[in-house]
C-alpha cells in the first residue's frame, strides 16, 4: 500500500536564499520556495532560466555557492534521501544492458546501501513503483528496447521506489504521445494529493496551468509564486519570459486580457 501522508507536513520543500555559480557564473540568485506536502507545482520559465539548475541544487547534485534547501527540516544527505528525481531522458544510459526492474531497483540503493542486498521490502517498493508507473509488465524487458513514453515511466518508476517524501521532475513530458502525458498526470496529481510535494519543470505554459495547483516563474531568480489564478499580471509574464505586452503567447494563456 503506497504510504498516505496527507496529514503529515514532514515532507516539506524550503529552499531559502539559493545561489548556484555555474562555470565561474551565477547562474541562480536569492531563490525563494516552499512547497508543502500535497502541493504540485509546475517550474516554468525561458531555456536558460535556471530550471535544471534549481532542480539539480535540490537534489544535492549542486554545491549551492549561497542559501539552503531542507527537506522536513533536514539539510544534506538527510534532506537528498527524501527526494525522488526524475531526470530528462537524454541524460539517462539506455544503452546499458540492464532491465526495467534492475534500473528500477538503483532508485532504492541510497536505502539498501552499497555493500548490502536488497530485501523483500525492496522487491515490494519496486513492485509498488512499477505498478504506479503501469511497467509491471515490461519489468524484465532491457531498457533499451523500451519506447520514449515507456523509458519515462522507468524514471518515474526508478524515483518512486525510493518512496520519496518530495519528487522532482525534469521537463516529464518532452516528446510523449497523449496517452502518455495523461497516465503521467494522472499519476503526478495522485502522488501529490497522497502528501508529496511535487516539483516539474515544463515548457507546456497552458499544461501547467490546467494541472499544477501552483505555478513558480523562475528566470535566474523566482519571478512569482502562485496559484495560476493568481498569476494574472501580464507584467511578471513578460519578465519571467522577456515577450512584450499582448504577445501571442501571453494572448493564448488568457493573460493580459481585460
Ligand atoms: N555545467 C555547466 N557549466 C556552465 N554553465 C552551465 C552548466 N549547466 C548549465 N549552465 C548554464 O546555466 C544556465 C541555466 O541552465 P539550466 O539548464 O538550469 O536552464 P533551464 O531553465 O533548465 O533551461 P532549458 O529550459 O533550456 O532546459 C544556462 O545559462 C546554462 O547555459
Amino acid at each position: 500500500m503506497p504510504v498516505d501522508r496527507s496529514a503529515d507536513q514532514s515532507g516539506r520543500l524550503v529552499v531559502s536564499g539559493l545561489a548556484v555559480d555555474l562555470g565561474g557564473r551565477r547562474v541562480l540568485h536569492d531563490v525563494d520556495l516552499t512547497v508543502d506536502p500535497g502541493q504540485f507545482v509546475g517550474l516554468v520559465g525561458p531555456n536558460g532560466a535556471g530550471k535544471t539548475t534549481l532542480l539539480r541544487s535540490i537534489l544535492g547534485l549542486l554545491r549551492p555557492a549561497a542559501g539552503r534547501v531542507e527537506v522536513a527540516g533536514r539539510t544534506g544527505r538527510a534532506a537528498a534521501d527524501e527526494i525522488g528525481y526524475v531526470p530528462q531522458r537524454h541524460e539517462f544510459a539506455w544503452e546499458f544492458p540492464i532491465s526495467v526492474h534492475d534500473v528500477v531497483m538503483t532508485g532504492r540503493v541510497r536505502r539498501i546501501g552499497w555493500l548490502r542486498r536488497p530485501e523483500v521490502g525492496d522487491f515490494r517498493a519496486v513492485a509498488e513503483a512499477l505498478e504506479l508507473a503501469r511497467m509491471t509488465d515490461l519489468a524484465r524487458r532491457p531498457v533499451g528496447q523500451l519506447s520514449g513514453g515507456q523509458r519515462q515511466r522507468v524514471l518515474v518508476a526508478r524515483a518512486l521506489a525510493a518512496e520519496p517524501s518530495v519528487l522532482l521532475l525534469d521537463e516529464p513530458f518532452t516528446g510523449l504521445d497523449m496517452p502518455t502525458q495523461e497516465l503521467l498526470i494522472e499519476l503526478f496529481q495522485r502522488l501529490s494529493r497522497d502528501g508529496r510535494a511535487v516539483v516539474m519543470s515544463t515548457h507546456d505554459l497552458a499544461g501547467a496551468m490546467h494541472v499544477c495547483d501552483r505555478l513558480c516563474l523562475v528566470n535566474r531568480t523566482v519571478i512569482a509564486v502562485g496559484s495560476p489564478d493568481e498569476l494574472v499580471d501580464q507584467s511578471i509574464w513578460m519578465r519571467t519570459f522577456g515577450v512584450t505586452a499582448g504577445s501571442p503567447l501571453l494572448r493564448s494563456l488568457g493573460i493580459g486580457e481585460g
